[in-house]
């Protein structure tokens, strides 16, 4: 983490206007890849361009895909998956969704293939999905034998077949095997062990392959079923603005007492991070719902006690929020926050009391005793996007916040601290 570069955060009352977010990390990386398996030409609007983006074309391009851009509209070529060799590494850097969803598609290509990520990147697990490819007689080496990255990948072909797997760790897993489908040897069923975490984005990945033609059914719980050799069909096909990122426009809204709209994003939203809005609700904000976008009015605010387990993205955008909440707000049941770019509970307990509040670090979420942050404070931000701006949103109600590597937002959001800033001198 760059410790030299900061950004101080000015107090703003009632911050009021509209912002405009970016493209969708999720809808952005799974419609790339499907269009890079359908035969012919997709166009993606509204994609968005962001590290974990780049990620995922430069390595689409080292495979044989031709991409080309145009602004925020991308065009594909895809090739039905006939993945050229590369000898060169698939560099992934902390892209959670790449790591896990080149897996199965390199096992459809040719020769031999090395993935690998930055140091994080090498820490999180993928010990659920090499054990569920290995017993359908899959080749996958991790290297340094951590059950991670870097991962060495024979292809032999993505088998497909009945396919055990946990879905305890991560909802990335169970996507990754969904896209591969296409290329699968036979029939691909999918069977849930243990629970399914962040559901809501395999429900995502069933939208937009079903939006590129294919056949998902997740008719019974536990279980999906996609029958084979039913390839995807090229597109046009536009990406709604990422609700993850505009969680923090919503909770500023909520914290300064002030009425913000985000555009491009609407109330059937294929992201289950919206479903934020209802904490809000809850928690005394106003939501209304309209036609080119969503707003949220400030209210006055209380605890909530809160499973986040379908959408521990924001759950540090929520722990913002909670700590001007009259009450103390449990969020839990999100113990897989501690497997993202950095461990989040740990994160978000050790900066909050920074600042004086009270905070209990539980194993899956925390308890937060609302008005309890007294002054400023310098955060790290753990090279992890989500810290710096759940983080940043401390500082609109408390003077002297400082986030240090703001950049770091670049990961899903490089625009964020301007988009924050542009909205803050323009509120009245
Ligand atoms: O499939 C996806 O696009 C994602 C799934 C979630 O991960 P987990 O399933 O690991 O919780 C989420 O946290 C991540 O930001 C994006
Ligand atoms: C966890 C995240 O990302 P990923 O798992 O895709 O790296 C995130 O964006 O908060």
């Amino acid at each position: 983490m760059n410790r030299d570069t900061y950004t101080d955060i000015p107090v703003k009352a009632n911050l009021s206007g509209e912002a405009e977010i970016p493209g969708s990390k999720s809808i952005t990386n799974r419609a790339l890849i499907i269009s890079a398996l359908a035969t012919g030409k997709s166009v993606l609007r509204n994609a968005l361009e962001s590290i974990d983006t780049q990620v995922a074309r430069t390595c689409l391009e080292q495979l044989g895909i031709g991409i080309s851009l145009n602004g925020t509209d991308y065009t594909i070529t895809g090739n039905g998956g006939k993945f050229k060799p590369c000898n060169d590494i698939l560099y992934v850097e902390n892209a959670g969704t790449m790591a896990r969803f080149l897996i199965p598609l390199l096992l459809a290509g040719q020769g031999e293939y090395t993935l690998d990520g930055n140091a994080r990147m090498r820490q999180r697990p993928l010990k659920d999905l090499l054990e569920s490819l290995r017993a359908g007689g899959c080749k996958l080496t991790d290297i340094n034998g951590t059950g991670c990255l870097p991962l060495k990948i024979t292809a032999g072909g993505f088998p497909g077949g009945r396919m055990e797997i946990s879905g305890r760790n991560s909802s990335q897993y169970i996507s990754a095997l969904m896209m591969g489908a296409p290329l699968a040897q036979r029939d691909l069923e999918i069977i849930i062990q243990d629970g399914l975490v962040s559901h809501t984005y395999v429900e995502m990945t069933a939208q937009v392959m079903a939006a590129f033609g294919a056949d998902v059914d997740m008719s019974q719980a536990g279980r999906i079923f996609i029958p084979k050799k039913r390839r995807f069909s090229p597109r046009e096909y536009v990406i709604e603005a990422d609700a993850s990122s505009a969680s923090y426009f919503f909770a500023a809204a909520a914290i300064t007492r002030g009425r913000v709209k985000v555009k491009n994003i609407f109330r059937n939203s294929l992201q289950g991070d919206l479903k934020m809005l209802d904490v809000l609700e809850q928690m005394g904000c106003e939501v209304v719902y309209g036609a080119d976008g969503i707003t949220v009015q400030g209210g006055s605010l209380r605890a909530v006690d809160v499973n986040m387990n379908t959408m521990s993205d924001v759950a540090p955008t929520v722990a913002a929020v909670a700590l001007f909440a009259e009450g103390q707000t449990r969020i839990w049941d999100a113990e897989n926050m501690r497997i993202k770019e950095c461990d989040r509970i740990s994160a978000v307990c050790t900066e909050f009391r920074k600042t004086g509040a009270q905070i209990e670090e539980l194993r899956d979420g925390f308890v937060i005793t609302g008005n309890s942050a007294k002054t400023g404070a310098v955060f790290e931000t753990y090279d992890d996007h989500r810290m710096a701006m759940a983080l940043s949103l401390i500082g609109l109600r408390i003077p002297g916040v400082r986030v240090l590597d703001p950049g770091c937002t670049a990961k899903t959001f490089p625009d964020y601290f301007d988009v924050l800033f542009r909205l803050i001198a323009s509120s009245p």
